[in-house]
């Protein structure tokens, strides 16, 4: 095979020529300068067709060019619309405007007198700098970029900090600059290397490619390694090996050509030249037929994604891929169906990719791991070790039979010196999410390892947050967007400033190029697919916001707390922060039963540091609100306008759907402990899962309960110890009896139920209670504010929000006389009379991104907004024609429902 260049050569910065170039050098005769550049741009016109980064583009975007245009006329199934897309996008051309560099002795630019005229087109220009000095060998400090805008200039250096500034220079002198000039500009000498367009500075390019792919590149230790080699481990071939490249090795090993098969893009030139050493033959990589047979559509193009991806497919010498589809999409089979092809096949003579692959995964789903798959691959095929108290890693280690090995995430911390011994090709990150904080011991024990193939799985949107993007950023591709100073000047700065009310035009129009760029280099690995995709697999989902009315005993003490000293001296700004969390924790216990409440003041009463303690505000003269003889444990359901509706839910499922099961979700023990005694009061059959239950014993439970030969009617779920990544299928019934600050948390516990392989129609019933804390925090949930991108995730709690003194009072109000306080803001011109909204679906969706509405698509797992709210039915609880049957049997506790029914195609 003739090699024309090095690899590294055809990663060539585009906009600038030379790179770093000293001024003392002796300048090239035209004619050389001009063969020179002649040169460059044959070399360009290859990086372009290589250079992922140059490609406009649109999500998600395929960037090989080099499809074998047989393969395009065989059609090799690549997936759907695959080929369409991929042959459409191959045409993308990237120009560049070059321009012939005169060189000139340097000079400074005057600074002008009174010359005015108003400012004209603003100019950017590629430079190289120093200090200004009179020495004869200086030597360039460094690039930066040249702006120019009428009689201004800035400098920024390459990771966006100003460098230099001035104003009041003469028009003319500063818009004459051309390329090759070389002058003194603010007391630094600068030479132009180039021009750059207003469209590569808006986008933030030229600060990566402007002289600045070495600044993308160097800042990150990794990244340091100009490519990676995504064989190196499994592919390193002896001599003798080479010479058997049999062509039994070399033929696929499923049939590419068979109906619906789903084959693997081929490896272009560029990426044989680079990982093809050995020169074997190019072997189609076709998934598993047995695989296939079940992909759903979205499943198969997520395959060829993560592919590209982890073969370097998608971005010149990195491995890494980010797969954020929205819970419940599959992400497991579509790794495991990864796993499982790249175990037994490669591009180059059918030699395997990946010997081993570690998955990380919280403690709770490394069995589900397991399970699953055995559930698509059996257990012959690929064996499997998952770590656990009588399961170390050792094992693992000793033996030569596992090729796969799960770990918790705690495990992995305990067990990092062994399996930093072992060499993963592999490794996915589920829930990968917790990875955001590059400070967490997590965080830096998984950078440590030393894989380059690396797979984060999340179900949670991953722009939220733009520094925690760059963290899972950094964590799949180590170096693609730079140091983090550089990515904050670059990006995140201007992206934040560009979304400030007081932004100005220009502002916004810069950090909304910058965010569009930023989609594009990262859409590049990251792919996130909404509900939507897999909604016309599942059956319908009847959402349903019950509004309790509160029982006596909860309006006298809730009026009480309300009266205490504590809550007045919040409302006067007088307390510490914290002293408002104790009291919204009072009325929020006191909402689920007054029993929780009893129990926390007489635990209180009893400790020693009663006297001191901020509660005896709170707490003083409630207890005489209770009656004289008041037994928490034998608390009754009339004393909770809740729980009475959830026991009347319980009996009207069991009567009318005999067969169907019920998932019972809380934020608190105590409460599921309430919860589970109700359960046995009514005889019941249960099963929980709490922070508590041994991890070893989780999917056994969930095993049990999805069993059809289960007799568990309940499954009492802490939704924040237990809720995510579980599958919940054999429930379909799901109630969410309080309501937590963070909207995801509800989100991830109503995803349990509804998801595929789900049977029945599903019902999720989330309970509140009316003109209480809890109708607040649920409007917070829905609201503007709940959204602002502070509350989007498992990990923050009220205590990350902060309160002003009117939020308080707000919080801190109870309406006893509304029906639902929640309708009564929604502006609706209805009487609260069975008001028949129109589709979710047709409404426009908040954003809650940080990266702009480009990245929003649907509102399937979305929070609801108010105004979505709106469009849901909804009445009164004393409404004559409540249709829905369960609604109806439950509806003298309840003041309000709203309902709204996703794929409606059959009678409920
Ligand atoms: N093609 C398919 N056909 C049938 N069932 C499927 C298919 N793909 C996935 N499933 C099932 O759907 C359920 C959800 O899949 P999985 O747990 O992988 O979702 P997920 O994307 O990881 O969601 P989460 O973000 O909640 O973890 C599992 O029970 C899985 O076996
Ligand atoms: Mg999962």
């Amino acid at each position: 095979m003739r090699r024309s260049a090095a690899p590294s050569q055809l990663q060539e910065n585009p906009f600038k020529k030379p790179k770093f170039i000293s001024p003392a050098r002796s300048h090239p005769s035209p004619n050389e300068e001009v063969a020179k550049l002649n040169s460059d741009m044959k070399l360009f016109e290859v990086t372009a067709n290589k250079n992922n980064f140059l490609q406009p583009q649109n999500y998600p975007r395929i960037c090989n060019f080099n499809l074998p245009t047989e393969e395009c006329a065989k059609g090799i199934n690549h997936g759907d619309n695959y080929r369409e897309k991929y042959c459409l996008e191959a045409s993308t051309k990237t120009t560049l405007d070059l321009h012939h560099t005169v060189h000139s002795a340097p000079k400074e630019i005057t600074v002008s007198k009174g010359q005015e005229k108003p400012d004209s087109l603003v100019k950017y220009f590629s430079v190289v700098w120093c200090k200004a000095s009179k020495k004869k060998h200086k030597k360039w400090e460094g690039d930066a970029v040249l702006i120019v805008k009428g009689k201004s200039f800035t400098l920024k250096d390459l990771e966006g900090k100003d460098i230099g500034r001035g104003t009041g220079y003469k028009l003319k002198e500063l818009e004459k600059i051309e390329e090759g000039q070389t002058m003194m500009i603010g007391g630094k000498e600068i030479e132009v290397m180039g021009v750059i367009s207003p469209d590569d500075f808006n986008s933030g390019r030229c600060f990566q490619f402007g002289g600045g792919c070495s600044a993308v590149l160097s800042s990150s230790q990794a990244a340091k390694k100009s490519f990676s080699n995504p064989f190196k481990s499994v592919c390193k071939l002896s001599s003798k090996e080479n010479e058997q490249n049999s062509s039994q090795n070399c033929k696929p090993r499923h049939d590419p050509y068979a109906p619906n098969s789903l084959v693997m893009l081929r490896p272009d030139k560029n990426h044989q030249w680079l990982f093809n050493k050995n020169c074997f033959p190019v072997v189609d990589v076709v998934i598993d037929p047995h695989l296939v047979h079940y992909l759903r559509p979205h499943q198969k193009e997520g395959i060829i994604f993560l592919y590209e991806c982890v073969m370097g497919m998608r971005v010149n010498g990195r491995c890494g891929a980010i797969l954020a589809d929205e819970m419940g999409l599959g992400k497991t089979l579509q790794c495991i169906s990864l796993i499982w092809t790249l175990q037994c096949q490669g591009p180059y003579g059918g030699k395997p990719v990946v010997k081993k692959t570690l998955i990380v995964t919280p403690g709770s789903l490394v069995n589900n791991w397991k399970k699953e798959f055995q559930k698509w691959l059996g257990i012959e095929r690929i064996k499997i070790f998952t770590v656990d108290q009588d399961h170390k890693v050792e094992e693992f280690t000793k033996s030569p039979f596992y090729s796969v090995l799960i770990i918790s995430y705690e495990m992995l911390l305990r067990s990092l010196d062994q399996i930093k011994n072992v060499k993963f090709d592999l490794l996915i990150c589920d829930e990968g999410h917790r990875l955001k904080n590059s400070t967490i011991k997590t965080t830096t024990a998984l950078i440590s390892l030393s894989c380059e193939k690396r797979i984060i799985l999340t179900g949670t949107p991953v722009q939220n947050d733009l520094q925690e993007f760059f963290t899972l950023i950094d964590f799949v591709n180590p170096g693609i967007l730079g140091s983090l100073s550089a990515y904050r000047k670059i990006y995140e700065e201007p992206i934040i400033i560009s979304r400030q009310p007081s932004a100005s035009e220009e502002e916004r129009e810069l950090g909304e190029q910058r965010a569009a760029e930023l989609t594009c280099l990262t859409g590049l690995f990251i792919l996130r697919r909404t509900q939507e995709v897999i909604n016309k697999y599942l059956p319908p989902k009847i959402e349903n916001v019950v509004f309790c009315r509160p029982g006596a005993l909860q309006i006298a003490l809730y009026r009480k707390l309300l009266n205490s000293q504590a809550v007045r001296f919040c409302l006067q700004g007088l307390l510490e922060n914290t002293s408002h969390l104790i009291c919204i924790g009072a009325l929020k216990k006191l909402c689920n039963h007054p029993c929780l409440l009893f129990g926390s003041i007489k635990e209180k009463e009893s400790s020693s540091t009663w006297d001191e303690s901020e509660e005896r505000n709170l707490y003083e003269g409630l207890m005489n609100v209770f009656p004289a003889d008041y037994n928490p444990i034998m608390f009754t359901e009339e004393e909770s306008g809740k729980l009475q509706v959830l026991s009347k839910l319980l009996a009207v499922i069991r009567e009318l759907r005999p067969a169907e099961k019920v998932v019972l979700v809380s934020n608190y023990t105590r409460t599921l402990d309430i919860l589970q005694e109700v359960c046995k009061r009514h005889g019941y059959a249960y099963t929980r899962l709490d922070g508590q239950t041994p991890i070893s014993q989780r999917q056994q439970i969930v095993d049990d309960f999805n069993s059809k030969y289960s007799s568990d009617f309940i499954f009492l779920l802490s939704s924040k110890a237990g809720g995510v990544g579980l599958n919940l299928i054999g429930g379909s019934h799901l109630i969410l009896y309080d309501i937590d600050w963070n909207p995801a948390t509800d989100i991830q516990a109503m995803s349990r139920v509804w998801r595929d392989g789900q049977k029945h129609p599903v019902h999720i019933y989330r309970l509140l209670t009316t003109g209480t804390i809890e109708e607040k925090i649920y409007q917070r949930q829905i609201s503007k504010q709940g959204l602002s991108g502070a509350v989007v995730d498992l990990s923050k709690t009220s205590d990350h929000i902060q309160f002003s003194v009117e939020e308080l009072k707000n919080l801190f109000t109870l309406h006893e006389s509304s029906h639902c306080i929640t309708h009564d803001l929604l502006d609706c011109e209805c009487t609260g009379e069975n008001h028949t909204g129109d589709s979710l679906e047709k409404l426009p969706v908040s954003r809650n991104c940080q990266l702009g509405p480009h990245q929003q698509k649907s509102a399937s797992l979305k929070p609801l907004s108010m105004s979505q709210l709106k469009q849901w039915k909804h009445f009164p609880g004393d409404h004559l024609n409540v249709t829905d049957p369960f609604l109806e049997r439950i509806r003298e506790n309840v003041s309000f429902f709203f309902q709204n029914i996703t794929n409606q195609t059959i009678a409920i």
